[in-house]
C-alpha cells in the first residue's frame, strides 16, 4: 500500500460537557478522495481542525505527510489546504487582492492566483469586494484560497454548502482533477449523493465517533440498503438531517 497521507491515532477533544470527539482512528492513503459524513454536531469539523493541526488535542495525534500536526508545524503549512468553514479572509479587500495575497504568503505567482479565481468561477467578481460577496461566491473563493498553492493534502468542511447545483457540479469536476492529478482529498458533506458520487471511502460519523469505514459502494451492499443515504439512517438510526 503507498505511504499513508493521514494517519489519525486515538483523537478525543472534549468542550465542557460536550464529547466532541471521542476516540477517532483513521488511515487516509496518498491519493484517496476521502469523506466524513455524519449528522450535526457528530464531531466532523472538530476532527477536521484536530488533524490539520489547528486544535490542540486532550489525546491521541495525526501525522500528516509523515508529520506530526500538533504541535503547530511550519513546514507542513505550504503542503496542505485547509479550507475554512467561517470565512478567514483579509477585511476590504477584493476578491483578486484575497486570492493573491494568499498566493504571494506561499510564493505563489498573481498570475496563478487569477488562474485560480478563473477556475471557480469568479473572474467576474475579481473586483468585488469580499464583504459583497454572495455565501456561495464567498464559499468558491475560500475554496480558491485554499487551493492556490496546489497542495498535495486538501482539507474541505463542506465545500458545496450553499453552492447552486452548476456550482456545485463545477466544484465536483474541479475536485475530481485535484484528485486525478494525485492529490488526496477530504472533506466533510452533508450531501449523501456528494459522498457516494466523489469518495474513495466515507467515514459514517455519529456523537464524537466513527460507526462505519469503507467504499459507498461497500458500505451499501454489507448493510444491504439501497444507497448512502440508508447506509446512515441504519447505522446512526436517524435521518440525516
Ligand atoms: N468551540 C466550541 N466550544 C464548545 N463546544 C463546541 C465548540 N465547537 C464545537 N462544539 C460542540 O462539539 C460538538 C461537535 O461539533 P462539530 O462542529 O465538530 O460538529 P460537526 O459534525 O462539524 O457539526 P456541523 O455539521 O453542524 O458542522 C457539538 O456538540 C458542538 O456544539
Amino acid at each position: 500500500m503507498a505511504t499513508a497521507a493521514i494517519i489519525v491515532e486515538g483523537l478525543r477533544k472534549r468542550y465542557g460537557d460536550v464529547q466532541a470527539v471521542d476516540g477517532v482512528s483513521l488511515e487516509v492513503a496518498t491519493g484517496e478522495f476521502y469523506g466524513i459524513l455524519g449528522p450535526n454536531g457528530a464531531g466532523k469539523t472538530t476532527t477536521l481542525e484536530l488533524v490539520e493541526g489547528l486544535r490542540e488535542p486532550d489525546e491521541g495525534s495525526a501525522r500528516l505527510l509523515g508529520e506530526p500536526s500538533w504541535p503547530r508545524n511550519p513546514a507542513l503549512l505550504s503542503r496542505i489546504g485547509v479550507q475554512l468553514q467561517s470565512s478567514a479572509f483579509f477585511e476590504k479587500l477584493t476578491a483578486r487582492e484575497q486570492i493573491r495575497t494568499f498566493a504571494s504568503l506561499y510564493g505563489v505567482s498573481a498570475q496563478r492566483a487569477d488562474e485560480m479565481l478563473e477556475t471557480v468561477g469568479l473572474t467576474d467578481k475579481a473586483d468585488v469586494g469580499e464583504n459583497k460577496l454572495s455565501g456561495g461566491q464567498a464559499q468558491r473563493l475560500s475554496i480558491a484560497c485554499a487551493l492556490v498553492h496546489d497542495p498535495e493534502l486538501v482539507f474541505l468542511d463542506e465545500p458545496t454548502t450553499g453552492l447552486d447545483p452548476q456550482a456545485r457540479r463545477n466544484l465536483w469536476d474541479m475536485l475530481r482533477e485535484i484528485n486525478s492529478a494525485g492529490r488526496t482529498v477530504v472533506l466533510t458533506t452533508h450531501y449523501m449523493d456528494e459522498a457516494q458520487t466523489l469518495c474513495d471511502r466515507v467515514a459514517v460519523m455519529d456523537r464524537g465517533r466513527i460507526l462505519r469505514i469503507g467504499p459507498p459502494a461497500e458500505l451499501i451492499r454489507e448493510l444491504g440498503v439501497a444507497n448512502l443515504e440508508d447506509v446512515f439512517l441504519q447505522l446512526t438510526g436517524r435521518e440525516y438531517r
